[in-house]
């Protein structure tokens, strides 16, 4: 019988210790982790610190709560192994922890939520914490804002290295870029709130299919750069625009997220600008995880996913060939070419939620919570 019962961390906890470096750090991290230890004449000498790790993430589980399986339970079990966290997410060794995080998150995806009156989030999760030593449940943690923050987090990731990175090693510091947002829901508006957090945007364009909605994230961004602005700590000024079509929204721009449950195209190549160089961060996931962007734009795309075996589970029927996980690309090095247009078909991975819960653990203990 287990000696304790298991804490419960609330969402409020949670929101009180999420920080973009911390999650960053945790994201790439797993993202790295879940990359094969390479095994090629396994030099022990040359071996990099992240082949000590050890991740076991089998495919997640899928219940349909109804005939359209447009109510979904998802269970996503993994456990992360010997990997290390930082405590400030800056990655330095000083400070850094050895940890081992066996976890399963538990989440539905519920769309027909939005149509409730008053709304609900159509993502809604917990993560339950094990002891990686005796099994037993040592906590429940609050798992919609980790859900979110870590599949944005994915998505900046995904940018810094298959975008920026192609035009030199500190350019996601030092080059401007213009965004498009297509689909204002959850996602949508934490990945426009993230991309003007972390990169340098000049131009900000946002799509819904309702526009009100749109335009609410357009006045509540504008409002946050003011009090930064008023404050003297605004990144830089960003140009934010309503736009009243997807094509209209990723004309012009370096970096599309794309986030809705549209079973249907919602961009097409003849919307891509003409001097290419785009990538796309692909994160909607309706019956199919694909639907959101055309084929004749995957088929002139070079494809990477966060995990090459759940892609085997989960993306049958993508128009293109993958060309690697994400994590391979942070370990080698080896970033597209300027001109490319990049997709990353981000799916998502309970190590991602694993470290990321992990790293909420640790900062809730830090300050006593
Ligand atoms: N890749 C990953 O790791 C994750 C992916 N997701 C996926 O991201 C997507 C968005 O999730 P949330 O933002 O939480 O949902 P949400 O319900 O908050 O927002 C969805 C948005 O998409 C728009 N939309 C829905 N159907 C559409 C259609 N047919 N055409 C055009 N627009 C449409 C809605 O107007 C809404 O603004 C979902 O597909 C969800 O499954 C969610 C969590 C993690
Ligand atoms: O990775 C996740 O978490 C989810 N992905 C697809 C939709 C439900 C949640």
């Amino acid at each position: 019988m287990n000696s304790r019962s298991p804490v419960f961390y609330s969402a409020d906890a949670v929101r009180r210790v999420l920080n973009w470096p911390m999650v960053n750090e945790a994201v790439e991290t797993a993202l790295k982790a879940v990359v094969a230890t390479p095994t090629i004449q396994d030099d022990k000498q040359q071996a990099p610190p992240y082949s000590q790790s050890h991740v076991s993430q089998p495919a997640r589980s899928v219940t349909s709560a109804n005939k359209e399986h447009s109510k979904m339970l998802l269970t996503m079990p993994a456990f992360v192994g010997n990997y290390r966290l930082t405590s400030n997410g800056m990655g330095d060794d000083s400070s850094a922890v050895s940890c081992s995080t066996l976890a399963c998150k538990v989440v539905t995806s519920f769309r027909s939520n939005q149509l409730l009156q008053p709304p609900l989030p159509s993502i809604s999760a917990n993560i339950l914490l094990f002891d990686p030593g005796t099994g037993e449940l040592n906590a429940i943690m609050a798992g919609t804002d980790i859900t979110t923050w870590r599949t944005v987090s994915a998505s900046l990731v995904a940018t810094k290295y298959l975008f920026f990175r192609r035009f030199g090693p500190h350019a996601e510091r030092e080059l401007a870029i213009n965004v498009a947002i297509v689909g204002c829901g959850v996602q949508g508006q934490l990945h426009a709130a993230a991309m003007c957090a972390n990169f340098k945007v000049n131009q900000l364009n946002l799509y819904n299919r309702t526009e009100s909605k749109a335009q609410q994230l357009a006045n509540q961004l504008e409002e946050q750069i003011l009090k930064a602005d008023n404050n003297c700590n605004a990144p830089n000024k960003v140009n934010i625009k309503v736009c009243s079509s997807a094509r209209e929204a990723v004309q012009q721009v370096d970096v599309i997220c794309v986030a809705t449950y549209s079973k249907e195209a919602l961009i097409q190549a003849s919307d891509l600008r003409d001097k290419r160089s785009v990538h796309i961060n692909a994160v909607g996931a309706g019956e199919v995880h694909f639907g959101e962007v055309a084929a004749d734009i995957y088929e002139e795309s070079l494809v990477y996913v966060d995990c090459m075996s759940n892609a085997e589970h989960e993306l049958h029927g993508l128009p293109a060939p993958i060309v690697g996980e994400l994590g391979a690309v942070i370990i080698g090095g080896s970033y597209p070419t300027e001109q490319a247009v990049t997709i990353f078909q981000s799916m998502g991975m309970a190590s991602e939620d694993a470290c990321v819960a992990e790293a909420v653990q640790m900062a809730l203990a830090s300050c006593g919570k």
